[in-house]
């Protein structure tokens, strides 16, 4: 992977051992990008300067403006930062972080402290509690151009601007999201691998009433290629995001995250819209109906059985044997 010139060097990567080929780059003014964000392709967009007026957003100039309001803060013993869903709750699970709500000076000082054992993650909602200079900074993201992206799509609504602010090092492991997301980098480097929808079965994520819902039981550093023989096969699309990219990350498409070491703290804020609606059935039906249908199917079979611990045995009884 080719280091944007003195930004960053590969040994500030994670090592994996599976194939990474590229995402494709595009200015914002190459049709192609359009083109790859109408086929749901992943593709990283320079020069859209959608959140340029965010790229300002470091620690000091966010406790100075960014309010009073609380701010979700995940806190790990460890660089992951696994998600879990705490409606979803089944014997035996173990939360792998802290859900943790503080006022923003209180993040702050967790991450100035030298002598802390923890690592953090704030993962927050703008919401209408930010300061006054905030507003005026959001208000002049690149909504025209986003607007334009949404429109060209026939996407939802915006749902939601995750403000993301992680510190060197941390992990957001292999999961997938059910949104369009247009993913945008304000400083700091981010790495990101994404797979299609095409290898869920190279992926194995967590059934769909566990907390990990979404999540792939795969452990990237440590594979455990009895249980999930498959994962031998996947293949990565990978790339640095550095300050002003923006990732389109198409619903469905897994992804993993990682903030380079030794490159201090990474902000980046996402625009997650609702997907299309989905268009008239074809067959075969795509990866990502698969998905959608094999969501849908777990969820009715709960909801029938009411009990999660059901859902196994029943599941074993229709497949082994029969299907497996
Ligand atoms: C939510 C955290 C993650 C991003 C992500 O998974 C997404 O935007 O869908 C990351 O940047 O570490
Ligand atoms: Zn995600």
């Amino acid at each position: 992977m080719m280091a944007e010139w003195n930004a960053w060097t590969d040994d500030q990567l994670k090592t994996y051992n599976f194939p990474i080929h590229p995402l494709p780059i595009c200015s914002v003014n190459d049709p192609q990008a359009e083109e790859l964000i109408k086929e749901q392709k992943p593709v990283v967009i320079k020069g859209s300067e959608l959140i340029s007026t965010a790229q300002k957003w470091d620690l000091e100039y966010l406790r100075e403006h960014i309010g009073d309001g609380e701010f979700t803060v995940y806190e790990s013993d460890s660089e992951s930062f696994k998600y879990y869903d705490d409606k979803k709750v089944i014997d035996g699970f173990t939360p792998p972080m802290k859900q943790r709500r503080m006022i923003f000076s209180e993040f702050y000082d967790a991450i100035k402290n030298k002598n802390r054992t923890k690592k953090y993650y704030l993962q927050q909602p703008l919401n209408d509690k930010v300061g006054p200079q905030i507003v005026v900074d959001f208000i002049n993201f690149n909504w025209k151009w986003i607007k334009q992206q949404q429109m060209n799509n026939n996407w939802g609504p915006l749902t939601s601007n995750l403000l993301l602010i992680s510190e060197e090092g941390n992990v957001t492991p292999c999961h997938y999201d059910e949104q369009e997301n247009f993913y945008s980098q304000a400083n700091g480097y981010k790495r990101v691998i994404l797979f299609p929808p095409s290898q869920y079965k190279y992926l194995y994520p967590h059934p769909v009433y566990h907390p990990h819902d979404r999540q792939s039981q795969v452990d990237f550093d440590e594979p455990n290629l009895k249980l999930f023989p498959k994962f031998k096969k996947v293949v990565g699309f990978g790339t640095v995001l550095g300050p002003g990219d923006v990732l389109y990350l198409p619903s469905y498409w897994f992804h993993y995250f990682e903030t380079l070491k030794n490159s201090g703290i990474a902000t980046a804020i996402t625009f997650w819209y609702k997907a299309a609606p989905v268009g008239n059935i074809t067959y075969p039906l795509t990866a990502v109906q698969l998905m959608a249908m094999m969501r849908n199917t777990e969820k009715m079979i709960l909801e029938a059985l009411k009990d999660y611990k059901q859902v196994d045995i029943f599941w074993n009884m229709l497949a082994a044997g029969r299907y497996c």
